[in-house]
């Protein structure tokens, strides 16, 4: 077994079921539930806000591990504290003060996250290492689930584990996209300490959540 957070990305759940959906994750083992925010312009894909997380937040005690591809962030940062987001992971391309912006979401109670698309390149975030608690590589272009895993991304990985490990800083490193029991081994190795699977852990239904999670952690499933 690895020693890795699984995140499952309840963009591949059953949205007419959500409440349900989180429950059966969080019983089949998740470490944290990975919320994708969309707004049709910063990724050409819509899916929800404040409002929905707020009303999900009682089925489950997990962190919630909000990604938001929106733009702008800012002025909605407050609205998801309040709805009960964990960790706040924000694209540096979504505004022009991302500096203020991280300050800001810390300010509000959440943990700050940087989320690094497959052709910005590591160096973005050696500004603001020190004021990140979350690094989440993007192993595919943002806005779907259900594409193929970005090999190039591998060395993005190493590069991020180089300077975690430089800054002395607590950081997740987390990889988004793609992640299935064939590329998640690849992503460990090469350093992440998370993982965001929508597709690999929903696939077959609730009775398979377990056995997919197992999976991903490199566990036998029976
Ligand atoms: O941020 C995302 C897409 O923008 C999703 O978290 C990601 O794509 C998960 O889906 P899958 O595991 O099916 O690739
Ligand atoms: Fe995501």
């Amino acid at each position: 077994m690895r020693d890795v957070l699984i995140s499952p990305s309840i963009l591949s759940a059953d949205f007419a079921k959500l409440g349900e959906e989180i429950r059966a994750i969080d019983a089949a083992g998740a470490d944290m539930i990975h919320i994708d925010v969309m707004d049709g312009h910063f990724v050409p894909n819509l899916t929800f806000g404040p409002p929905v997380i707020e009303k999900l937040r009682p089925h489950s005690d997990k962190p919630f591990d909000v990604h938001l591809m929106i733009a702008p962030v800012d002025p909605f940062i407050d609205d998801f504290a309040k709805a009960g987001a964990d960790i706040l992971t924000v694209h540096p391309e979504a505004g022009p003060h991302i500096h203020r912006t991280l300050q800001a979401i810390r300010a509000a109670g959440m943990k700050p996250g940087v989320a690094i698309n497959p052709g910005t390149p590591a160096d973005v975030v050696d500004p603001i290492i020190d004021d990140v608690d979350l690094i989440l590589v993007m192993s595919v272009n943002p806005g779907f689930g259900g594409q193929s895993f970005i090999d190039s991304q591998l060395r993005k990985i190493e590069a991020f584990r180089k300077k975690i490990d430089e800054s002395g800083r607590k950081i997740i490193l987390e990889v988004d996209g793609g992640l299935n029991s064939e590329t998640a081994p690849r992503a460990i190795d090469a350093g992440v300490t998370a993982i965001v699977a929508g597709s690999a852990v929903f696939k077959g239904g609730p009775s398979s959540y377990a056995g997919n999670i197992a999976a991903l952690r490199g566990e036998m499933v029976s």
